[in-house]
């Protein structure tokens, strides 16, 4: 459905060159979901803009549902559906005349436009909303809106440039229910940024990890932090003496790596190791028989965020707070 290589975008700023996208190769098969995670600034709109023909490339190429972007941008156009960042819809329509006309816009006969959008409104759970003005929808319904507008003409291919940015959790679950939907309807393939780890996690068959316009991991939520090694343990214990004594004995695991003493109000241990869940009853053994009384246990499974900091050094939280 989609095939980059060496996909390359740069800006001039003044007498500067800005590298926002730098020799990206992407694949994506027809059905998938595919979310493109990275902070702000590392390329991720630029990326989807060149595949959807709005910005083109420097250099390199894209072959989007199967047509070249470079060579035949309104084909690509007729094939795909974007959802932008800033909101579609018009201003002073009526929700449903707005998605009738986006439809007759694409060159729908009357009556199809009519039929689908119905369907969508029904889909997306926008009905009773239809004749209300854009402006007095609420945030969920209104991007849901977008979405639906972008799906007017059934296009295969779905973009979606960070489609939950600005809702509350309970529209963004909302919104991830109808997505899934739509997919099991249509078997529409999408490509979507984001920035909220726990959203490319959950939802996307598959990530790819891109910073400083460049796509440093490429695979499921899995496999991605499958590549981090060790899960985190941590334990705490009543005081900095027992601590040494306890980071004595996890250092003697044999994949135990990175153990430190976390020193504070609740002194404790942290370590990584493989299979953590696996160890911990041997680990628990050995500490019981030291005499070391543990006050809290935890084992925590390898995020996105640890993929991105063993691959940058640097936490995706940080930069988004
Ligand atoms: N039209 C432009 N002119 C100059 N520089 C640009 C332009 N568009 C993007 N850039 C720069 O290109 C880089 C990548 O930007 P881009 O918007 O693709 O990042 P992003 O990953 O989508 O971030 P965000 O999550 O903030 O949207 C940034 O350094 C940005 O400042």
């Amino acid at each position: 459905m989609i095939r980059t290589r060496d996909l390359t975008k740069h800006f001039r700023v003044g007498r500067e060159t800005v590298e926002a996208v730098r020799g990206i190769d992407i694949d994506v098969a027809a059905g998938e979901l595919v979310a493109l995670l990275g902070p702000n600034g590392a390329g991720k709109s630029t990326t989807l803009r060149m595949l959807t023909t709005l910005l083109e490339p420097t250099s390199g190429t894209a072959v989007v549902a199967g047509r070249d972007v470079r060579a035949e941008p309104a084909e690509v156009r007729r094939r795909i559906g974007f959802v932008g960042q800033g909101h579609g819809a018009g201003e002073d329509q009526r929700a449903g005349e707005e998605l009738y006309t986006q439809g007759l816009l694409y060159g729908l006969d009357r009556a199809t436009a009519g039929a689908r959008t119905a369907e969508l409104l029904d889909m997306l759970e926008l009905s009773g909303a239809a004749d209300r003005e854009v402006t007095k929808l609420s945030g969920g319904q209104r991007r849901r809106l977008d979405i639906a507008m972008g799906l007017i003409h059934r296009p295969p291919l779905l973009f979606l440039d960070e489609p939950s940015t600005g809702l509350d959790p309970h529209s963004r679950a909302n919104l991830w229910d109808h997505i899934a939907r739509l997919r099991a309807e249509f078997g529409t393939t999408i490509v979507l940024t984001t920035h909220y780890l726990d959203e490319a996690d959950e939802a996307a068959e598959r990530v790819l990890v891109i910073d400083h316009g460049r796509v440093i991991a490429d695979g499921t939520a899995d496999e991605l932090k499958g590549g981090v090694s060790g899960d985190l343990v941590t334990f705490t214990v009543a005081d900095a003496e027992a601590a040494a004594a306890g980071a004595a004995i996890a250092e003697k695991l044999p994949t135990a790596r990175e153990v430190e003493v976390v020193p504070g109000r609740e002194t404790g241990v942290r370590l990584r190791i493989e299979r953590g869940d696996a160890v911990l009853p041997e680990l628990l053994r050995s500490l019981d028989g030291s005499g070391i009384a543990l006050t809290t246990v935890r084992v925590q499974r390898p995020t996105l965020d640890d993929v991105f900091l063993t691959l940058t050094g640097r936490s995706l939280r940080e930069e988004n707070p």
